[in-house]
């Protein structure tokens, strides 16, 4: 009889996103301009330093008036008022609009005081220079009002989301130039297996491209890492040996391979004998063999080598504790059935049709067209049967 491991085995995946989180160092932070803070994660809570709109104003260009002048206006029965003056963006009227009366106004300029609604030009005839004609009554709802998108002193962005483009621009309007984001980590990629080619190469029989570098060092780019390449390991101890202390100085080595239960599968031998291993397994399908441990410090993530079992490992795992962004499923009605596996969360490729999510022809974790063809990943919990018409929860791609 084999003595039981020292580690756990068949961890569940947010287990297994914990374990990595847990032995990622603190990256630190940098400050950095707006234009080079795209895809980084915010380190620091931003709050406004000035309201928007700082007044209330037009959201067009019309006049500027008193709602209740105006009830009656129609084609054809317009209604007069008397033009008193203009206000523009940065140059409001400087009085105040009584009964009757109305200012010419411009989308973003303050509403003077006395008016409470706007009329489009579209709904309005001049007069002369000093009088319009109303077609239709003036609305309060194409007022923007002070404050409607924040007011001064609001914390509106909160610490530890990613700076997308919509984010940074709202960073911008809260008057911030620079924001504090943690640093990037340093990650070294490394795939292993001695049939394993870099692309471009010619490729003899049995042979096969190195997809998983790519991918990998694509999504690790995508999460904002830096990525350190250390290429291609043949399926050798002495080889491995060398790539782990070679990536010494990162955050994290990443390896695709060599995981599973195969004679030839060192990386796992070599944590598990001269290393620490934090965990072997996960309850999930694609990317069972997935495997956690530690090289002289240095975190390892092994990823299995099937073609989808590494990119998906990647994103369930390998992402959420880089990133701290917890995966976030969505719901969506099954157009057909999905079957789950005991002990396992499977995690299908499906495609949209619609409002419905339907099984890609082909499951296979060495069938790379079954992620690249689909829209989702459906979650199929441990030993569910999921019918056609049921609704499912899906991580979009
Ligand atoms: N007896 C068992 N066999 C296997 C099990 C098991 O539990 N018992 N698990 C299977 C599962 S699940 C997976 S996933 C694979 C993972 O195996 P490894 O991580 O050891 O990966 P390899 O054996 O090195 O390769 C598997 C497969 O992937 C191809 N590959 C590897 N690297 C790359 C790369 N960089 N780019 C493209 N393709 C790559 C490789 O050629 C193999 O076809 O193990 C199952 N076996
Ligand atoms: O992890 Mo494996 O992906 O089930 O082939």
């Amino acid at each position: 009889m084999t003595a039981a491991p020292a580690f756990p085995m068949f961890v569940s995946v947010p287990e297994a996103t914990a374990h990595l989180r847990a032995l990622l160092p603190d990256p630190g932070v940098d400050r950095v301009p707006l234009s080079g803070a795209l895809g980084r994660t915010l380190a620091e809570a931003l709050a406004a330093r000035v309201s928007h709109p700082s007044a209330t104003e037009s959201a067009l260009d019309g006049i500027a008036c008193r709602e209740a002048d105006t009830l009656t206006a129609t084609a054809d029965q317009p209604v007069p008022l008397r033009v008193v003056g203009e206000s523009r963006a940065g140059q409001p009227f400087a009085g105040t609009v009584g009964e009757g009366e109305c200012v010419r106004i411009y989308t973003g300029a303050p509403l003077p005081p006395g008016t409470d609604a706007i009329c489009p030009v579209e709904q309005l005839t001049d007069q002369g220079p000093d009088h319009v004609l109303l077609r239709r009554p003036a609305r309060p709802g194409d007022v923007r009002p002070e404050g409607q998108d924040f007011r001064a002193g609001d914390v509106v962005l909160p610490e530890g989301v990613p700076l997308t483009p919509a984010r940074l621009a709202l960073a911008a309007a809260l008057g911030h130039a620079e924001v504090t984001v943690r640093r990037p980590y340093r990650v070294a990629l490394l795939s292993t297996g001695d049939e394993v080619v870099a692309p471009g190469q010619p490729l003899r029989p049995g042979q096969v491209y190195d997809s998983n570098r790519v991918g990998l060092g694509a999504l690790l780019r995508e999460c904002g890492c830096e990525v350190l390449d250390l290429g291609h390991a043949p399926d050798s101890v002495d080889a491995l040996h060398a790539a782990l202390d070679a990536a010494g100085g990162a955050d994290l080595l990443l390896t695709s391979g060599g995981v599973s239960m195969g004679r030839y599968d060192f990386m796992r031998d070599l944590l598990i004998e001269r290393g620490t291993v934090t965990f072997w397994k996960v309850r999930m399908r694609p990317g069972g063999p997935a495997l956690l441990g530690r090289w002289a410090g240095l975190p390892v993530f092994g990823l299995p080598g099937n073609p989808v079992s590494s990119l998906v490992v990647f994103g369930l795992i390998v992402r959420p504790a880089l990133t701290g962004q917890p995966l976030r499923p969505v719901r969506l009605r099954a157009g057909t059935e999905f079957r789950g596996v005991p002990d396992k969360t499977v995690y299908a490729r499906g495609v949209l049709r619609g409002a419905e999510v339907h099984a890609y022809r082909q499951q296979s974790s060495g069938v790379l067209r079954s992620l690249s063809d689909s829209d989702v990943l459906v979650i199929v919990p441990e030993g569910a049967e999921v019918p056609a018409g049921a609704d499912v929860d899906v991580l979009l791609l």
